[in-house]
């Protein structure tokens, strides 16, 4: 199975400070990861070099199998789907549902002259029908509730049909019911086999969707485990992460944590 993202030894220091500490991690095309991680452990710091929006200050990050730093970002971004709550503020209020989808193909937000193609039309509607979002094709980005604008942001970010989709925090903020609503959406993709490799940063053992595979815990910058769920996200695990007796538990695929 080939590799689309390869971290070696990947460190970066921003004001003296060390906030990702020589991680090694690889995932691989057929993996949904979870990244999970007390507060100020590195998480955001990591999804945005795998997507290719920094470079670490040491080691190596090969994206794609292209190697940050020798690759041209403007043929490796399309491949890259990235949505979080930083982007998501991009996006202006006063842009039409449909648009902020097509505006992906472009990698831009914000539509100003650019002529779209019919196909990209076309797709864009087909995923914002996907993600169950095609009545509000017309509506204003603003005017959306929080459940509608990430869905808009997961549908954006599925848009060019990504290899790797990097998706930090996407049920944040969201009630019981919404983000039961969005896990289910978000369960249905990744147990699909057509569904990209996908690296979903949560706080929340609850957010985990069926269908995800793996988990890396992060801690103070450093990698606590990495590996199937099974091994890596443990009650053990948790508890060293985050300094605090935590107990996990699993039901039907779905998971809990609370501190014992
Ligand atoms: N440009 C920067 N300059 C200095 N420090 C930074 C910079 N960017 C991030 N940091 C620090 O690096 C650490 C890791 O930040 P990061 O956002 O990656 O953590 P996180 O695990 O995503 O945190 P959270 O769970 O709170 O979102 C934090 O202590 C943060 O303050």
């Amino acid at each position: 199975m080939a590799s689309v993202l390869q971290l070696t030894d990947v460190t970066v220091v921003r004001d003296g400070n060390t906030i990702l500490d020589s991680v090694n991690w690889t995932v691989n095309s057929d993996e949904r990861w979870v990244v999970l991680g007390p507060n100020g452990a590195g998480k955001t710091t990591m999804l945005r070099i795998a997507a290719a929006m920094m470079h670490p200050t040491s080691g190596t990050a090969l994206i794609l199998e292209e190697q940050l730093g020798k690759v041209d970002l403007a043929e490796l971004r399309p491949m890259i789907g990235f949505a979080s709550t930083a982007m998501a503020r991009t996006i202006p209020k006063n842009e039409k549902v449909l648009d902020v989808v097509l505006t992906a193909a472009y990698s831009v937000s914000g539509r100003w002259n650019e002529e779209y193609d019919e196909l990209d039309v076309r797709r864009a509607q087909r995923v914002l029908a996907e993600w169950q979002l095609d009545h509000l094709s017309d509506r204003l980005f603003g005017t959306l509730s929080d459940g509608e604008q990430k869905r808009v942001q997961i549908a954006r970010s599925v848009m060019t049909d990504p290899e790797l989709l990097l998706l930090d925090e996407p049920a944040a903020s969201l009630d019981l019911g919404t983000r039961e609503e969005l896990l289910q959406m978000l369960g249905g993709f990744a147990q699909s086999p057509l569904a990209p490799a996908i690296v979903m940063v949560t706080h929340h053992a609850e957010e985990i969707p069926l269908g995800f595979t793996h988990a890396l815990v992060l801690a103070a910058g450093q990698v606590v485990a990495a590996g199937p769920l099974a091994e890596a996200f443990t009650s053990e695990v948790l508890t060293k992460a985050f300094g605090l007796e935590i107990e996990l538990s699993e039901q039907n695929g779905r998971y809990s944590a609370r501190a014992v």
